[in-house]
């Protein structure tokens, strides 16, 4: 089977969150069972280029139609960590990927409705004639319309779609100049409720909901997700759509990649270990506290949370949790990023507040190889979520020991069982802590059942983190779940 990802990021050359880790796990997993993969990317001027082996054009002027005219772009090559990426490089005033970031300009979805076009005209002009092509989240939406519109006619007839919603909050909201520009025109037949038309906005193009309408199969990341997608008001508006749907969508729960978060390998932390040799995990948390200037105190628990600071992460949580954990004789560290200029202030004006705290850090930016050392020095993670697809951070922390506290919304739902409360799950394959509101009393309590288990019961919440170790968050299982749906969708 030949497969091409069309996606806006790969870990770790492209990584703004949890697609980057996904995109690439999954394209690892898929090569390990004899797949070719081949991932189609924006070339940004702010990704990471020493992830990158081996860069150099593999097409050159290639000719994106674009508003009636065209923009040229040079492709590029290279391998991500093992994996063949394309690049694509427009060169038009634009500057399209050249703005310092990857997301978050008022054109977004100028930007990647162009990339999704280039991205389809390069797999015409080049001949690639994948099985599949994958697409992931509202940026790449327009692929299977596109496809299905236009370039069906030109020679792509017999490539099917499988679209993996990472995120429901962000849908690609446009206006009839996509249309205009990608070719696609005919206003009226794209603003139909059943095709590309905004669910409520009756003059607004819905990228995602393009890419739901269009693709042959859809998926969210975790089954508990899909139910909540369909049933509860978190697809934002989508959820008729995906009723319309409901025969071709489903829920396939993310992996972790275990080369890249395994700490009996992982190259960014000083101390390697696995669940026979967990002294060694002791070592780390003493490493990290150096690092950031922490008391030492073997005594108290260290606990961590990483993610991106927004809306979706419980935020007035994830601050309540830091005064809760030192109220509790705990430390804290977290590492995260906002691009919300409120959140941002909030959380600066916190670290400046808190500076001189030697049991509480917070590092505010994007930091790769500190949040390894992170999960492997912490002994509990928080992920407070207000919803969650998926959340890879707690199945990181499991494979590194480090117990979960977590709010039981989407796949944290599948992947993390209460220790205390879990009727479906015998005591010893509990791994966690789950609780369900979102005020601050349900967090604390969570909190304190962990932290209680730390300081009262030490040999219980050690025999808790091996528990925790054992479980298999791998890219296995969803590995052959994908394949199985590509094989389906191929045949259908
Ligand atoms: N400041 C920082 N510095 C360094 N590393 C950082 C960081 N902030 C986050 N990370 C890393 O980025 C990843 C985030 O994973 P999440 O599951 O939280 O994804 P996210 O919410 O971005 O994406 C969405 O997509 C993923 C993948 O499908 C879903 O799991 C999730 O539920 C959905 O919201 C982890 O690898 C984490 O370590």
């Amino acid at each position: 089977m030949y497969i091409v990802q069309i996606a806006s990021e790969c870990a770790p050359v492209i990584k703004a969150g949890g697609l980057g880790d996904v995109v690439y796990g999954l394209s690892r997993e898929l090569e390990i069972r004899g797949v070719g993969v081949e991932i189609i990317l924006p070339k940004y001027d702010c990704m990471r280029y020493d992830q990158i082996w081996g860069l150099h054009e593999a097409y050159h002027n290639l000719e994106v139609p674009w508003y009636g005219a065209a923009i040229y772009c040079d492709v590029l090559c290279g391998w991500v960590h093992g994996r063949l990426c394309f690049f694509i490089d427009p060169h038009s005033d634009d500057l399209f990927f050249n703005r310092g970031c990857y997301y978050g300009c008022k054109d977004d979805n100028m930007r990647f409705a162009f990339f999704s076009k280039a991205a389809l005209e390069f797999i015409l002009r080049t001949n690639k004639r994948p099985d599949i092509i994958h697409c992931h989240d509202w940026q790449t939406g327009l692929v299977p319309v596109l496809l299905y519109e236009m370039y069906k006619y030109h020679g792509l007839d017999n490539q099917r779609v499988c679209y993996t919603i990472h995120n429901f909050k962000h849908q690609g909201i446009g206006g009839v100049d996509i249309l205009w520009a990608t070719g696609l025109n005919r206003e009226s037949y794209y603003f139909e409720y059943d095709r590309l038309q905004d669910n409520f906005n009756p003059f607004a193009l819905n990228l995602m909901k393009g890419g739901i309408v269009y693709s042959n199969f859809v998926n969210t990341v975790s089954p508990h997700h899909a139910w909540e997608a369909r049933y509860s008001d978190i697809s934002y508006g989508l959820g008729h759509t995906l009723e319309l749907h409901n025969y071709k969508f489903g829920g396939v729960l993310n992996g972790i990649d275990c080369d890249v978060w395994n700490p009996e390998v992982d190259r960014f932390i000083p101390y390697h270990y696995s669940s026979k040799n967990l002294k060694n995990k002791a070592k780390n948390k003493q490493a990290l506290r150096e690092q950031l200037w922490l008391a030492h105190d073997e005594k108290k628990p260290l606990i961590a949370f990483i993610g991106r600071l927004d809306d979706q992460k419980g935020v007035h949580l994830v601050h309540h949790a830091i005064y809760y954990a030192l109220h509790r004789g705990g430390q804290f560290v977290l590492l995260g990023s906002a691009t919300e200029q409120g959140i941002n202030d909030w959380f600066w004006h916190e670290k400046l507040f808190l500076n001189e705290n030697a049991d509480c850090h917070l590092e505010l930016g994007f930091n790769e190889e500190l949040s390894h050392l992170i999960y492997a020095g912490a002994d509990m993670i928080v992920v407070p979520s207000n919803y969650e697809p998926c959340g890879l951070t707690q199945m990181i922390g499991l494979k590194y020991g480090t117990v979960p506290i977590v709010r039981g919304v989407g796949g944290l739902q599948n992947t993390v069982f209460d220790r205390d409360y879990d009727q479906d799950k015998p005591l010893e394959e509990r791994n966690g802590y789950v609780f369900y509101q979102t005020d601050y009393s349900a967090l604390e309590s969570a909190m304190d059942r962990a932290i209680g288990l730390w300081y009262e019961y030490p040999q219980e919440f050690q025999k808790l983190v091996l528990q925790g170790m054992t479980y298999d968050y791998s890219w296995k299982n969803p590995g052959s779940q994908y394949l199985g749906l590509y094989d389906y969708i191929r045949h259908k």
